[in-house]
């Protein structure tokens, strides 16, 4: 089974860009208590994002999302999460996500800088890279970076040994959306088809079914053919 051990934030909503904040993981349970503001949902959504790479939906795709440059009397933030997890086959790996939001003339600009998954050797401590993705919007066309993205959240979803579906519409559900089971059927559906990976099966059927129309001609025409 995957565990989270450890995560440092770093200038993501109220948590100061310039300290380390870590959270250590206890077993089996981990209660985060604090008042009101205190960040407790932060916690949970910096989780979310590390595992899935989905942002908040209240964070205006980024920009409410990283340490407001005001708040900090600077013109630039950097945010940072750092998620060190125990993988379903009992590896460790950190996955480094970092941002950036700059105050422009007239407009905030927010960039995810780069998205890290990093191991380490048990015996050594050392700290090897193994996938590293850049966000370069200008030199790459919009398909390869989603494809990019995509393949990243895979990644980590392979590892946990656990389905985006999963992490997040049950394990990390931002408190906002925590009534989806008493939404409309339709909604309802489509979560249960991620949940259970109900679309690729009813996609194998409509394969399937192709192929075995494809055959059932083929047969027809040999048949056909054998006869006269
Ligand atoms: N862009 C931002 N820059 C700096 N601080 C922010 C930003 N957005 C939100 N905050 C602050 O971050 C904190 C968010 O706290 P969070 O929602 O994680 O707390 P909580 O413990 O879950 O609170 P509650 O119990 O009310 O749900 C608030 O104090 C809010 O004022």
């Amino acid at each position: 089974m995957s565990t989270v051990d450890k995560m440092l934030i770093k200038g993501i909503w109220s948590f100061d860009p310039e300290n380390k904040n870590v959270i250590t993981f206890f077993k089996p349970l981990t209660l985060i208590v604090g008042p009101n503001g205190a960040g407790k949902t932060t916690i949970i959504e910096c989780l979310k994002l590390s595992c899935t790479g989905e942002l908040p939906p209240n964070a205006r795709s980024g920009h409410s999302f990283i340490h407001d440059p005001k708040v900090a009397g600077e013109t630039e933030t950097k945010g940072q999460i750092k998620l060190r997890f125990k993988t379903a086959a009992g590896k460790d790996v950190v996955c480094v996500r970092s941002f950036q939001l700059t105050q422009k003339a007239s407009k905030m600009e927010y960039k995810a800088i780069e998205s890290v998954l990093q191991t380490i050797n048990p015996h050594t401590g050392e700290v090897l890279h193994f996938l590293t993705f850049f966000y370069f919007f200008t030199l790459f066309p919009l398909t390869h970076l989603l494809f990019s993205v995509r393949k990243f959240a895979s990644a980590i979803d392979a590892l946990m040994g656990v389905s985006k579906a999963i992490l997040e519409n049950v394990i990390f559900v931002h408190q906002d959306e925590a009534n989806w089971p008493l939404q409309d059927p339709s909604t309802l559906k489509k979560k249960f088809d991620d949940i259970f990976s109900a679309t690729r099966y009813t996609k194998a059927l409509e394969v399937i079914k192709k192929l075995h129309k494809e055959q059932a001609q083929e047969m027809l025409l040999i048949r056909s053919l054998f006869s006269s």
